[in-house]
């Protein structure tokens, strides 16, 4: 068992957080579900907004990444038309602000919110107008935050062509990358290489859900072929990683067996990165990874053997995320808590976590750097860091 540090939740509540791999429609609130289905007549597997976030958190926490992505239809449901839409991106900014998040980039698939006769176009108005005013809101209640849009293709599908186009075609307004999401098994990365091409000949950013539900062929891909700038999750790499000798995951279950907890005990002289687990070190890939999401899709057994606090040590690109915040009941200060409660974090690294995310941005490089030196900094030295 790593020690459990002390840092009380209302210090990592005030802690600046960044958050790169926030979905915005796994972040609604319960309470909005509810009344927005009503008034559509939606009909929700349960009534009323505590009894829906437990359905929500107890659905997706099926073992499986396919059933945890069925909760989703209970959000998108409500989720189009312009007012809809534009009153979840503001809450969303608004909660994330409270959090203390400083910068948060949220993402959504605009071919799923069509069903009500809306453009493409027209869904990423509503979504920016929300983000928008959501920003105006949360400074002027002294919580300020930017956010930027993720565009996401769902990788099933066949629209990825035109979704890179949209998300080229809003860059200067809101939207600062492209993303693919949904099933992964079955469904890789390279599927979609012609919206990868095109956006790199456009100088666009990516990221691509990989390394989730499907091991290293995906993250392979989506790196060698596809040139992904960031890994969503990317907790697979661990498949290119041998401890004390075995593949990693012959080594977990027996760690488990004999009590281990964390990865406190492990001599990192024991531990060999393949080569493409070491490209992804070495080339400072950033790797978007969530352990709530992953414990409840079955991509991790705990929060203190996920793999996030060996790649930390062992100095990969890690960043710390949500992905769904009403399916995994969770927020940043809640993953925070987690990782000193259970895998012996404290505040030094917490800070680590946050500047990487806000290097790994899709900001330009002078704002990610003032947000590092005015906002993140200072922030972590006001709660007594040096
Ligand atoms: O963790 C995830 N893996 C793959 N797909 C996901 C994950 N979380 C959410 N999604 C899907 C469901 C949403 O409807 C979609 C767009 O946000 O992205
Ligand atoms: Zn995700």
């Amino acid at each position: 068992m790593s020690a459990v540090v002390s840092v009380s939740e209302d210090v990592l509540r005030r802690a600046p957080k960044v958050v790169l791999h926030d979905h915005l429609d796994g972040g609604v609130r319960p309470a909005t579900v509810a009344e927005l289905a009503d008034r559509i007549g939606h009909t929700l597997p349960a009534q009323g907004a505590d009894a829906l976030a437990d359905w929500f958190r107890d659905s997706a926490d099926s073992g499986s990444l396919v059933r945890y992505l069925e909760t989703f239809e209970h959000t998108v449901a409500v989720m189009q038309t312009t007012e809809g839409l534009r009153r979840i991106a503001r809450e969303s900014v608004l909660d994330l602000a409270a959090d203390g998040v400083v910068y948060a980039e949220s993402r959504y698939a605009p071919e799923q919110h069509l069903d009500g006769g809306l453009r493409l176009a027209q869904v990423v108005e509503a979504v920016n107008e929300g983000f928008r005013e959501g920003e105006e809101q949360a400074a002027a209640a002294g919580t300020p935050i930017r956010v930027r849009a993720l565009l996401t293709a769902m990788r099933h599908a066949a629209n990825s062509a035109e979704i890179a186009e949209l998300a080229v075609r809003y860059r200067d307004d809101g939207v600062a990358g492209f993303d693919i999401a949904g099933a992964e098994a079955g469904y890789p990365p390279t599927r979609h290489l012609a919206a990868f091409e095109y956006l790199r000949r456009e100088n666009a950013h990516f990221t691509i859900h990989a390394g989730e539900a499907f091991g290293l062929k995906s993250i392979w891909e989506a790196i060698q072929w596809c040139g992904a700038d960031r890994l969503g999750h990317g907790v697979r790499i661990m498949d290119d990683i041998t401890i004390e000798g075995l593949p990693f995951a012959e080594w977990l279950p027996a760690a488990q067996a004999r009590g281990v907890t964390s990865y406190d005990d492990v001599d990192l002289g024991s531990v060999y990165l393949g080569l493409l687990a070491a490209y992804v070190r070495d080339r400072r890939i950033p790797l978007e990874m969530c352990p709530s999401s992953n414990i409840q899709t079955g991509a991790a057994v705990s929060v203190g053997l996920h793999p996030i606090t060996l790649l930390k040590r062992l100095r990969f690109r890690v960043t710390l995320n949500t992905d769904n915040r009403l399916m995994s009941g969770t927020t940043m200060t809640r993953e925070t808590t987690l990782l000193t409660q259970e895998a012996g974090w404290d505040l030094a690294d917490l800070r680590w976590v946050t500047v990487n995310a806000m290097k790994s941005a899709f900001l330009p490089f002078d704002q990610r750097l003032a947000i590092i030196e005015g906002t993140v900094k200072p922030g972590y030295a006001a709660l007594g860091l040096a």
